[in-house]
């Protein structure tokens, strides 16, 4: 297990690690399988792997699941629930379930994404029984639920699941890591894989990790690179709740992105007191890199000023900069890059698999902070970080403004964090109190209205 903060080298020394895992000529050698997050990672560290020898196969775990659960003759074509058809069930689940409780009953009406999340944490966990169920602990402050509540959830997930399976569809991507694990248990075929080596490991599931231990031969590894600070699927988990026998645990302290004035930010924004509620967090390091510019915060007058302090931001950066525009959502970004993209080409993240991630070339690309997982740019501009946008209303509708706090500071932790030179942070009317607040000791502060 290494646990390491952001820009600490945790993709490059898994990359590293997997090629070293699979040389001929390394005592223990055998195959590997490099897991992560992102598919245009993927697609990149395939090209770095042309350049080596020995035998790695990179993916994300969703493929390698149905991959296995495929090479087993347990998955056809087209049983995996996508989102929207998961969701549409889970909805028909909360009606028919709450049409057995009195009319109007409160805890039915809540957002379906918070039975969304509930179900996958349930999935995630491996609990397979009701008693399960109600006696599991969680990480987190999320609102404890009552004992009515979750036999409530637990009828939903039920009914979801024969709902679903009636449909054809025998998995979800949240119950895909039991099935596999469930699977390699019983399979006692020689292993294809020696070594697993994961990055991004904060985003699976105890679930998915334990299928991964499964999935090895007993003189084989499982390597685990994670950064508790950029867990941004779902509710808090931790890698202790896995019950693997961890042998090491390192940690990674150095940051090599992260110029110290944008660090400090990042270890500022870490220390607020909604964020810290996780075991697992490792104290960001100021970094050894050369001092450079403090994050600028621009106040605008309208959400359009916004836009314009974008355009200026990637205006300024010139030609041979990676400039990263990032949002809460796709329409955030599309906003954005309204006035920009008159005069200048915008790659969008989420629409293009294979641009090649922290090394990508020179340009302007945006998209949200999920699709800027992993990567890094030189310039960061991160629009409408305003009181009322950071966290969103659904978030608060869902969650509860705790939590909704702890989870969406964790987005902004991850778009801060991309940043190598340059942060420009602005906002309309009062700045987020997700982030630290507007002082000249961390930020540059400017003002720009234009209507
Ligand atoms: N030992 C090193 N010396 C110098 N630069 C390094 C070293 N290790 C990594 N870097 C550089 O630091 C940057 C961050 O590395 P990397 O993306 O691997 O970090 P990470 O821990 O995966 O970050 P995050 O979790 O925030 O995505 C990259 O530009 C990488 O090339």
């Amino acid at each position: 297990m290494i646990l390491g903060t952001a820009g600490t080298g945790k993709t490059v020394m898994a990359v590293h690690r997997a090629f070293y895992l699979a040389q001929p000529g390394t005592e223990n050698a055998g195959p590997v399988l490099l897991l992560t997050y992102n598919k245009s990672l993927v697609t990149y560290i395939q090209h770095l792997a042309s350049d080596h020898p020995g035998d790695v196969t990179i993916e994300t775990y969703g493929r390698f699941g149905r991959g296995y659960l495929a090479s087993q003759g347990l998955m056809g074509y087209g049983q995996i629930a996508g989102s929207d058809q998961r969701e549409a069930l889970v909805e028909g689940a909360v009606r028919d379930v709450a049409a057995g409780y009195r009319p109007g009953a409160r805890f039915f009406t809540r957002p379906t994404d918070f039975f969304l999340d509930e179900l996958a944490w349930i999935e995630g966990n491996g609990l397979s029984t009701d008693a399960e169920y109600f006696d599991a602990e969680r990480v987190g402050r999320q609102e404890p639920l009552q004992r009515r509540q979750r036999e409530a959830v637990w009828a939903i997930r039920e009914t979801y699941v024969a709902a679903r399976k009636a449909a054809g569809l025998h998995y979800d991507w949240a119950s895909l890591p039991s099935a596999v694990k469930a699977q390699l248990h019983v399979d006692s075929s020689k292993r294809r894989y020696k070594h697993i080596v994961v990055d991004e490991a904060q985003d699976l599931t105890p679930e998915a990790i334990r299928s991964l231990a499964a999935a090895i031969p007993p003189d084989g590894s499982l390597t685990l690179f994670a950064d508790y600070a950029q867990q941004i699927y779902g509710q808090r988990v931790s890698w202790r709740s896995c019950g693997l026998a961890v042998g090491k645990v390192e940690t990674f302290i150095d940051n090599y992105r992260n110029s110290p004035e944008i660090a400090r930010l990042a270890i500022a924004l870490a220390n607020m007191p909604h964020f810290k509620d996780s075991a697992d967090l490792v104290e960001p390091r100021a970094p050894i890199r050369a001092a450079g510019a403090k994050p600028t915060l621009i106040a605008c007058g309208s959400s359009d000023d916004e836009a314009l302090v974008v355009r200026d931001a990637v205006q300024s950066a010139g030609r041979t900069a990676r400039v990263g525009i990032l949002t809460r959502t796709r329409a955030e970004a599309r906003a954005a890059i309204a006035e920009v993209r008159r005069t200048t080409r915008v790659t969008m993240l989420h629409e293009n698999n294979s641009i090649a991630t922290w090394q990508a070339p020179s340009g302007v690309y945006a998209g949200t902070y999920h699709s800027g997982k992993g990567l890094e740019f030189d310039v960061v501009v991160l629009p409408y970080c305003s009181d009322g946008r950071r966290p969103h209303a659904d978030t608060i509708a869902a969650f509860g403004p705790d939590e909704a706090a702890s989870r969406e500071s964790r987005l902004l932790y991850v778009g801060v964090t991309r940043a190598r030179d340059e942060l420009i942070i602005s906002h309309t009317g009062a700045l987020t109190t997700l982030l630290p607040p507007a002082t000249p000791d961390l930020y540059d502060l400017y003002e720009v209205t234009t209507s």
